[in-house]
């Protein structure tokens, strides 16, 4: 009999407690490709990505590549972009795809197809994706993700300003459309993880710089949910303040930084994803 999938929560929870919740952005952002004196071309992300994961080994277990920096290149990027993250994921480490998809639910499902079916030259364990056309019309593509023990992070109150005149606008049943996607998400996971399974396999992007309660979600109610936070580092918020900004729910949480690692060069990123990993660790429990 076939072995049963370990669902995508139940393998970030191992890692959780294996290697940590610091997520390590792969984004090769040109001014920075510079400073690690490499060309803006699909080789130079290649050497780029592939070194950030060579520094991630033993001290990171997920990564999360931007998948638009890759794209800038076109097909070759694209090819980088897959030897990256095979690179990654036969280190053992996880890699969530930052791609934000989003769309009718037929065409949100082919977009699972490439970064979620197993054997998909993208093949990743998670992808980022938008519920802005309804959380149903993610239906196929969490049906399709939860076969192959992969996970989805849907983007709910995220870390960039400008979005919260959306985010924050009241649906007509009430709630916020961040908490209305927190909480459908988090309804999701009580209904279908594995009773033993801590994590369910559906998480929310939740930047670490926005006040959750200003969205109308409270943390207490994401405890089963991952949570993936940008904005940590260059964005401004604190490592060692994750705790206090996600309360009941931090457990659930995967902190990602790009910048703030990726700045410290190609001889310094090893050190400088040690140094954050740690920080993590040693992040106070919340006081209040
Ligand atoms: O709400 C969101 C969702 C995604 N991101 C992405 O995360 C990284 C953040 O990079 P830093 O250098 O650590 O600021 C980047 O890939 C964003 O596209 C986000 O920032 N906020």
């Amino acid at each position: 009999m076939a072995e049963p999938v370990l669902s995508f929560g139940e393998r970030l929870d191992a890692v959780f407690s294996s290697r940590g919740r610091l997520c390590v952005g792969i984004d090769p952002h040109p001014y920075l490709l510079e400073q690690w004196r490499l060309p803006d071309s699909a080789s130079g992300l290649r050497q780029f990505g592939l070194r950030v994961v060579e520094a991630s080994v033993g001290h990171a277990g997920i990564v999360k590549p931007q998948v638009a920096f890759f794209e800038r290149h076109g097909s070759a990027g694209y090819s980088a972009l897959e030897e990256v993250i095979a690179a990654a994921r036969s280190a053992g480490i996880l890699v969530i795809a930052d791609a934000k998809r989003g769309d009718v639910g037929t065409s949100v499902e082919a977009y699972g197809q490439s970064w979620l079916r197993p054997g998909s030259p993208l093949e990743a364990d998670a992808l980022t994706v938008s519920a802005f056309q309804g959380f149903g019309s993610l239906d196929q593509v969490v049906e399709l993700a939860v076969e192959n023990g992969k996970g989805l992070f849907i983007l709910a109150a995220t870390s960039n300003p400008e979005a919260a005149g959306i985010q924050q606008a009241v649906t007509a049943a009430g709630s916020s459309v961040a908490e209305s996607i927190a909480s459908d998400a988090a309804e999701w996971n009580a209904l279908n993880s594995p009773s033993a399974a801590r994590l369910g396999s559906l998480g929310l992007v939740l930047g670490a710089t926005v006040q959750l309660g200003a969205y109308g979600i409270t943390s207490d109610s994401l405890v089963r949910t991952p949570i993936l936070a940008p904005g940590f580092g260059h964005q401004g918020a604190q490592i060692a303040d994750f705790r206090r900004i996600f309360g009941a729910a931090s457990s659930s949480v995967v902190i990602a930084a790009s910048r703030s690692i990726l700045s410290a060069g190609p001889d310094g990123v090893a050190a400088a994803v040690a140094r954050q990993q740690e920080e993590a660790a040693a992040a106070p429990a919340d006081a209040s």
